[in-house]
């Protein structure tokens, strides 16, 4: 093992130290820091507008922020590029673009192939095996708008799977998905896990975090909490994150956590 990698399994994936981001000068995530351990499933949870998704945005630079610091395995994202899939939200794309699946699938590999290099065959066989991998090698050529919302979401997990990345960033994965799209992801998602990988996944379905999850972030402007779900999903922390929007019934002798959408 050479001394960079040595290194880089010492230092955390990621963390993010006094994150403040605004939209017109109004604050929509404020002062978080947090630390995501290795090798874990964490989703970040949190009411609607509670700043998720502008807190995975900003730390990938996608928006400005006002402060703050990211650090990814020790380094700046810039740096650190490589090693990162972002998996945006479904509705933040333009589907509409005139591209096919298998394209979607090998852009994931523009950052291995560097600026002149096309993709070749090797590429094109690896993007293969992605789409295969999340049942969607049938479609390959079959142009993105012309794919359903599951199937989109497919090829996106896809393209992130190609890029061969360490830290996934994942926004909202779930959303509108039926539920055996739901379980193709979620293997995928310990698939990643086993390899080694670390994936911070924006959720929304509170029932499920205690089965998908280790680890959670409880966000709302502020980061309320964060820690392994055993400590941190609880009763008094969600109502803290959810404030009064937060209603915990008992289904089947178990109880459930379900935050108001
Ligand atoms: N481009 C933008 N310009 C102005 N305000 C924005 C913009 N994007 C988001 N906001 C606002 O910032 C706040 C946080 O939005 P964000 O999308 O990060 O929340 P979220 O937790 O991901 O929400 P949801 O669960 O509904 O997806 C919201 O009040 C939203 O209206």
């Amino acid at each position: 093992m050479n001394r960079e990698s040595k290194q880089s399994m010492s230092v955390a994936p990621l963390t993010v130290s006094g994150m403040t981001v605004a939209y017109q000068k109004k604050p929509v995530v404020e002062d978080v820091s947090f630390t995501l351990p290795e090798g874990k499933l964490v989703a970040l949870i949190g009411p609607n507008g509670a700043g998720k998704s502008t807190l995975l945005k900003a730390t990938l630079g996608l928006v400005p922020a006002i402060a703050g610091e990211v650090s990814i395995y020790g380094d700046t994202y810039k740096k650190m590029r490589s090693r990162v899939g972002y998996v945006p939200q479904r509705e933040s794309v333009d589907w509409d673009f005139p591209t096919d699946a298998l394209d979607v699938v090998m852009m994931g590999r523009y950052g291995h192939l560097g600026w002149i290099k096309r993709p070749g065959r090797k590429e094109k066989e690896l993007a293969m095996d992605t789409l295969e991998k999340v049942g969607m090698a049938d479609y390959a050529r079959r142009q993105i708008s012309q794919l359903s919302g599951g199937q989109q979401q497919r090829v996106f997990l896809a393209r992130a799977l190609a890029q061969e990345a360490d830290l996934y960033f994942m926004d909202e994965p779930f959303a509108g998905v039926d539920a055996a799209t739901e379980k193709a992801i979620i293997a995928l998602l310990v698939e990643l896990k086993k390899a080694g990988k670390t994936v911070l996944v924006v959720h929304h379905d509170l029932s499920t975090v205690e089965e998908y999850f280790d680890h959670v972030l409880l966000l709302n402007k502020k980061l309320i909490a964060a820690g392994p779900v055993e400590t941190t999903f609880t009763p008094e922390l969600l109502h803290e994150t959810y404030g009064g929007k937060l209603a915990i019934v008992s289904a089947s002798g178990r109880q459930t956590l379900v935050g108001e959408q």
